[in-house]
């Protein structure tokens, strides 16, 4: 059963490889000549997923595709000379997209998501070489090295189709599998979700506007024969950069491999051969400024999560001291002005160093967490909750008297009594010392005066909050 599924893949794999080929024969402009060459883009990919297990389906494919081509263009070659001709291109073809698929494949691998630049600069690399070898080589190789002129135009224009053909559908492969089976690496890559990804709609609009650009300047440069208006499809790069920054990375490929495949026919359909070219050159710079913008997006939302990490604290997700400090400065000064009352909790978990000698770390650290977790569902979404440091929390409680300060304190405090853990033994209770802020000069100030207070609270016998009413 397993070899009738893994034969039954394999063919699908080869007939989708002479279906691509068939799509650019179709939308070729001069005789092995098209904007883009999909199989290319398809062998890369199955080369980049499944290594080696797909040299089999992409050899039989490429051979078949010599077969069907002569068929197509009857060229009365005979079968012993289809099939030296055939297995010639599909070892080349599957020699140099297999080598630079799995060097690239082991290389990413190894690299974190969080460096988008990286794959993408290595992936671009890697399949700029690995066409321009397949050209070089299939020109040598298929036409016996012509002389240097159409060596020159055919090995230019094979290398410019192979490269749009992998820039441009290998991610889109890669995105559909990714679908299924999210992975790291340059896989990963394409799975990241910019905040802002827009509509279907909006989507829709930016992909019709890079439509009309490109139809209305095909159009206009094959009606007055000009290459200077076929050099403004170039500006196509501006809605692509749209896409790229206000889209997911798989609708950036997506756009691209519709784009490219609409520029092909376009230029199939029109028989535009002089400017053909510069569409072929246009379509690989687009592709390469969208995958290189694509890290921009992702660069800014890691550093979104380090700006947040690094003010965070890891464990209890409470704002750190010195961010809380700013915060609380910042608050002081608006509750001057208005003349609110503001309060500062700060509290302690009791004994907390026995807890963690008794029963370990881990449960040391589940305390924290579970008191964290206790302190947000009791306070109000613009009171303020940090880690002053190991076990001593701080809770700045803006708009709050300190009466009201002490009815927080205690609904922890009883809250914190009915808290359970993994260790079924362990019981916490905490230390609460309460100050009114707004009227000290400053954190410090403040914040001394809420350890005094839970010192006092501790000395008392742990397990309760002190507090001190500010003379007025
Ligand atoms: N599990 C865990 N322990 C921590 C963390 N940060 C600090 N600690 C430990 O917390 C303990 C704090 O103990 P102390 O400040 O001496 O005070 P205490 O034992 O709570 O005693 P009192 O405050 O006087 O009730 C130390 O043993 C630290 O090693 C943490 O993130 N996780």
């Amino acid at each position: 059963m397993e070899k009738i599924t893994a034969v039954f893949k394999h063919s699908l794999l080869v007939l989708t490889w002479l279906v691509l080929w068939r799509l650019s024969v179709f939308t070729e402009y001069a005789p092995h000549a098209s904007i883009w060459f999909p199989p290319a883009g398809f062998t890369f990919t199955c080369f980049l997923l499944l290594r080696w297990q797909a040299l089999p389906a992409m050899f039989i494919a490429s051979v078949l595709s010599t077969g069907w081509e002569s068929l197509v263009f009857n060229d009365q070659r005979s079968l012993e000379q289809l099939l030296i001709a055939g297995s010639h291109f599909a070892l080349l073809h599957c020699l140099v997209y297999g080598v630079s698929a799995n060097l690239l494949r082991g290389s990413i691998d190894r690299i974190s998501h969080h460096n988008l630049y990286a794959p993408v600069m290595r992936f671009l690399l890697t399949v700029a070489t690995a066409s321009l070898v397949m050209a070089t080589a299939g020109v040598l190789l298929l036409f016996g090295g012509p002389q240097l002129e159409s060596f020159l135009a055919t090995s230019l224009a094979w290398w410019i189709g192979d490269m749009s053909g992998i820039l441009v559908l290998v991610p889109v492969f890669i995105g559909i599998v990714n679908r299924i089976y999210p992975r790291r690496g340059l896989l990963s890559a394409l799975n990241f979700q910019p905040k802002t990804e827009s509509r279907f709609s909006s989507f829709a609009g930016k992909l019709v506007l890079s439509w009309v650009l490109m139809v209305g300047v095909v159009v206009l440069a094959d009606y007055y024969q000009s290459s200077e208006i076929a050099c403004l499809i170039f500006f196509l790069t501006l809605p692509q950069m749209w896409i790229v920054f206000t889209e997911s990375p798989i609708r950036m490929a997506v756009s691209l491999a519709i784009l490219s495949f609409l520029l092909a026919l376009l230029v199939s359909i029109l028989g535009v051969s002089e400017q053909a070219y510069i569409y072929q050159v246009a379509i690989n710079v687009i592709a390469c400024s969208a995958y290189f913008a694509m890290s921009v997006p992702a660069l800014v939302a890691d550093n979104r999560e380090l700006h947040i990490e690094a003010k965070t604290d890891f464990l209890t997700k409470a704002v750190m001291r010195q961010h809380f400090i700013a915060l609380t400065e910042q608050h002081l000064k608006q509750a001057k002005r208005y003349g609110h009352q503001t309060s500062l909790l700060l509290f302690d978990v009791d004994k907390f160093k026995q807890i963690n000698d008794r029963f370990g770390h881990l449960a040391g650290d589940e305390v924290l967490r579970e008191l964290a977790i206790l302190v947000r569902s009791k306070i109000r979404s613009s009171d303020i909750f940090g880690r002053f440091g190991g076990d001593e929390f701080m809770l700045l409680l803006p708009q709050t008297s300190i009466e009201n300060a002490f009815s927080v304190a205690e609904a922890i405090r009883q809250g914190i009594a009915e808290l359970t853990f993994s260790e079924p033994e362990l019981t916490v209770s905490c230390s609460f010392g309460v100050a009114r802020v707004d009227e000290c000069e400053g954190f410090q100030k403040a914040f001394d005066e809420a350890d005094r207070q839970l010192l006092k609270a501790k000395r008392e016998g742990r397990n309760q909050t002190a507090l001190r009413f500010a003379e007025n």
